[in-house]
C-alpha cells in the first residue's frame, strides 16, 4: 500500500508571516491524521524560514502515524533525530540557501559520508530514506550506502508530465524497478499533485509512501484541508490504468 505523508512545511510558512501561532503547525498535524494522512513529514532549514527545530520536538510526541523528518545531514539534523527518533529521516543534499529541493544526491560520489551517516542514524532505531533523482547508478549507490529507501526527486516528472507523461515517467519507472530488485524501499516526492500523482502511481505501483505539501496544501485553500487529503488519497488508492 502505497502511504500518503503530509508535508506541513506550508502551514509553518503561513504561521511565520505573522509571527504568532495560526495556523497551529501541531494541531495541523493533528488533524491531517484525523483526515486520514499516513503521514506527517517536516523539513526543518537551517534559517527555520518555515519548520522550526522546536516545532519538530513538538511534534514528537503528537504524530502517531509516521513521522518523517527531511533535510541535509549536518550537525543539527543529526541532533533533531536522535532527539526525536521519528519513523524515517531522509537525507535531502540542498545547500543552506535553496529556495526548495532541486536535486538528488550522488550516491556515488558521497559514498563514504552517507555510509557513516546512515549507518549512526541506524543505529539510533531509524529507518533512512536518500533522495536520488531517477538514475539506476544512484539507485544502486543507495543500497550500497545502506539505506532502507529511496525517495525518487519527482520535480522532472511533474514539470513534464503535461508534455509527454509517458516520457516523464520513463526514468523513475526504471529506477523503482531496480529499486525493488535490490530490495531498497521505495519512496516519491516533490511536485506531486492531483493532476500527475495517479499516473506515477498507475506506472509504479508498489511505491510505499508519497509525501506531499505544496500542491496539497495550496489545493485546501479551495477543497478545504479534509476534503483534499480525501481527494490525493484517491488519487493513490482508486488508480487503474489509463
Ligand atoms: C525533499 C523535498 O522534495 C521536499 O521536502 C521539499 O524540499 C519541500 O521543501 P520546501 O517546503 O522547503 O520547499
Ligand atoms: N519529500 C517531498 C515533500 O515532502 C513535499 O514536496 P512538495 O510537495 O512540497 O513539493
Amino acid at each position: 500500500m502505497t502511504k500518503l505523508s503530509v508535508n506541513i512545511n506550508k502551514i509553518a510558512t503561513l504561521r511565520n508571516a505573522r509571527g504568532g501561532n495560526n495556523p497551529n503547525v501541531v494541531q495541523t498535524a493533528r488533524d491531517c491524521e484525523r483526515f486520514g494522512a499516513e503521514g506527517i513529514t517536516v523539513h526543518p532549514r537551517p534559517d527555520e524560514r518555515h519548520i522550526r527545530y522546536t516545532d519538530v520536538m513538538d511534534l514528537k510526541d503528537v504524530v502517531t502515524t509516521e513521522f518523517n523528518i527531511e533535510g541535509y545531514p549536518d550537525e543539527r539534523f543529526m541532533e533533531i533525530i536522535e532527539k526525536v527518533r521519528p519513523a524515517q529521516a531522509t537525507l535531502v543534499p540542498d545547500g543552506p540557501d535553496v529556495l526548495t529541493s532541486c536535486a538528488g544526491w550522488d550516491t556515488v560520489t558521497h559514498e563514504e559520508k552517507l555510509s557513516e551517516i546512515i549507518e549512526e542514524i541506524k543505529n539510533m532505531g531509524v529507518r533512512t530514506s536518500v533522495f536520488v533523482d531517477p538514475d539506476l547508478k544512484m539507485v544502486d549507490g543507495a543500497s550500497k550506502i545502506g539505506a532502507d529507501r529511496i525517495e525518487l526527486y519527482t520535480e522532472p516528472y511533474a514539470a513534464h508530465f503535461h508534455q509527454d507523461r509517458a516520457e516523464a515517467v520513463k526514468n523513475y519507472v526504471a529506477a523503482a524497478k531496480r529499486a525493488k530488485e535490490i530490495g531498497l524501499g521505495l519512496n516519491a516526492g516533490h511536485d506531486l499533485d492531483l493532476h500527475n500523482l495517479a499516473y506515477l502511481k498507475q506506472q509504479i505501483p508498489d511505491l510505499d509512501e508519497v509525501s506531499i505539501g505544496h500542491a496539497l496544501i495550496c489545493d485546501a485553500l479551495y477543497y478545504g484541508l479534509e476534503n483534499t487529503i480525501q481527494m490525493y488519497l484517491r488519487q493513490i488508492r482508486d488508480s487503474k490504468e489509463g
